[in-house]
C-alpha cells in the first residue's frame, strides 16, 4: 500500500488505493507481476465510447467533467481487474487551446487548427503569460471526480505533450499524415522563435502537470509523440532541454506545495538513440520505448536508472489471439530479470496507442496475457 506522506495543498478526500503495483514498479521496485495499462485506453476503438461521442463534440467531452470521468472509466470497468492505471480522458491539444488557439476535431479526421502559426509574428497571438489553472481548471475538475470515482481501484495517470510535438501541430496545423515539414522548417530558419515558443509552452505544461497532481493524479505521462521527426543532434536542441526542464520544476513546484511525489513517465516516440542521456540526466522515472528496440537492449542502456514502459507493437492487436499471446509471452521474456522472479521496473504497455480499428475483446487477451506470462514463477 502507497502512504502518502504529504497531505496535499487543496486537502480533498480520496479513496484509499487498493492497488499502486504501478507506482512500485514506476519507483524501480520489483513487482508481483508486470502493472499494465494501454495508451489511448479510453478511445475510439470501444463501442461505449463511440456512444457517448455520437452525441457530443470531442472537446465538449473533454470540458465536460461528468464525461470525461464516464469515459475515463469505461476501460477500467470493461477490462474489471485487469488494468493497474487509468489515465484521464482529454487531449495534448488542450494546451494549445489554453494559449489562444482554435483546435477542432471532426469525427474521423483527427486534429485541424484553422489557423496555425505561420511564422514568428503570430506568437504575438498568443495568449502570454497563460493563467493555466483557469484555463484548463476543468481539466482539474475532471481528474477530482474521476479520483474520487475510481474508489481507489488503481492509480489515475495525468498527462500533457511535449513542447516539441505541440509546437509541431501547432504551425503544421493538423496531424501527422502531411508530414511535419512547416514545423522542421521553424526550426531551421526561425531558431530562435522556435525557441521562444518552446519556453512558452514549457511554462504551461509545468504549471499544468503541477495542477493535475494537486487534482488528484498520482502519475504523469508527458507525450513526446513527434520526437521521431527530429535528429539526434535537433532533439538534443529543440525537445530534451524543454522535456528536463519539464521534470526539474514540475518536481521542484511539488515539493515545494508538499504534493504527493507523483512519478513522471516520458514516451518519446522514435528517440531510442537518447536513452542512455535521458536515463542519466533528464529526470524522469520512467521512460516509455516504441516498439523499435529489444526490451534487453533498452536496459542494457539505461540500466538500474529509470522503469521502462511498454512496448509491444500496437498492431500486434489485428494479428490475431495466438499471436498476441505469443509476442506478449516474448516481451515478458524480454523484460524479465532473471528466469524465477518478477519485472522490475517494467510497467507494459504497447509502443504507442491503441488503434481504432482493434476488438475490444483482442485488447482483452493482451491484458489477461501480461497478468500470465509477466508473473514471478517461485
Ligand atoms: C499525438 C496525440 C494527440 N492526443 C494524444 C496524443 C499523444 C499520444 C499519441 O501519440 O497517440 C493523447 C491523448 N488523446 C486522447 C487521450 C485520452 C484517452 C486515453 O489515452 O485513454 C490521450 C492520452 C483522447 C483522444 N484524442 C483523439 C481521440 C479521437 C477523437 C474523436 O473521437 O474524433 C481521442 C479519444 C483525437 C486525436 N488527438 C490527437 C490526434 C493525432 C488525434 C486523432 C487521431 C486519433 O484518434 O488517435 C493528438
Amino acid at each position: 500500500m502507497v502512504e502518502i506522506k504529504h497531505l496535499p495543498a487543496v486537502n480533498h478526500e480520496f479513496p484509499p488505493l487498493k492497488n499502486d503495483l504501478i507506482l512500485r514498479a514506476a519507483r524501480g521496485e520489483r513487482t508481483e507481476r508486470a502493472p499494465v495499462w494501454v495508451m489511448r485506453q479510453a478511445g475510439r476503438y470501444l463501442p461505449e465510447f463511440r456512444k457517448v461521442r455520437e452525441h457530443h463534440a470531442f472537446f465538449d467531452i473533454c470540458q465536460t467533467p461528468t464525461l470525461a470521468t464516464k469515459i475515463t472509466l469505461q476501460p477500467i470497468q470493461r477490462y474489471s481487474g485487469l488494468l493497474d492505471a487509468a489515465i484521464i480522458f482529454s487531449d495534448i491539444l488542450v494546451i494549445p487551446q489554453a494559449m489562444g488557439m482554435i483546435v477542432e476535431m471532426p469525427e474521423g479526421k483527427g486534429p485541424t487548427f484553422p489557423q496555425p502559426l505561420a511564422g514568428p509574428d503570430d506568437l504575438a497571438r498568443l495568449k502570454y503569460p497563460v493563467d493555466v489553472d483557469h484555463e484548463l481548471g476543468y481539466v482539474y475538475e475532471a481528474i477530482t471526480m474521476t479520483r474520487k470515482e475510481l474508489k481507489g481501484e488503481v492509480p489515475l495517470i495525468g498527462f500533457c505533450g511535449s513542447p516539441w510535438t505541440l509546437m509541431a501541430y501547432m504551425i503544421q496545423g493538423g496531424g501527422s499524415r502531411g508530414g511535419f515539414h512547416s514545423a522542421k522548417r521553424w526550426i531551421f530558419q526561425y531558431p530562435a522563435a522556435s525557441k521562444d515558443l518552446l519556453s512558452r509552452i514549457t511554462a504551461v505544461c509545468i504549471d499544468f502537470l503541477i495542477g493535475q497532481v494537486r487534482a488528484g493524479a498520482q502519475l504523469v505521462q508527458v507525450f513526446d509523440s513527434w520526437a521521431s521527426e527530429l535528429s539526434p543532434h535537433d532533439f538534443e536542441e529543440f525537445s530534451l532541454p524543454y522535456l528536463t526542464a519539464i521534470a526539474r520544476e514540475v518536481k521542484a513546484g511539488l515539493q515545494a506545495e508538499s504534493l504527493h511525489p507523483a512519478p513522471m513517465i516520458l514516451y518519446p516516440k522514435g528517440a531510442n538513440y537518447a536513452l542512455a542521456d535521458l536515463a542519466r540526466s533528464s529526470g524522469y522515472d520512467v521512460l516509455g520505448l516504441d516498439w523499435c528496440i529489444e526490451p534487453k537492449v533498452a536496459r542494457g542502456v539505461v540500466g538500474d536508472l529509470v522503469s521502462l514502459q511498454g512496448n509491444i507493437d500496437p498492431d500486434i492487436l489485428y494479428g490475431g489471439r495466438e499471436a498476441i499471446e505469443r509476442e506478449v509471452k516474448r516481451m515478458c521474456e524480454g523484460f524479465r530479470s532473471s528466469s524465477t522472479e518478477g519485472p522490475k521496473g517494467w510497467i507494459a504497455n504497447l509502443g504507442h496507442g491503441i488503434t481504432p480499428g482493434v476488438d475490444p475483446d483482442d485488447m482483452h487477451c493482451f491484458l489477461s496475457c501480461v497478468h500470465k506470462y509477466s508473473r514471478q514463477t517461485v
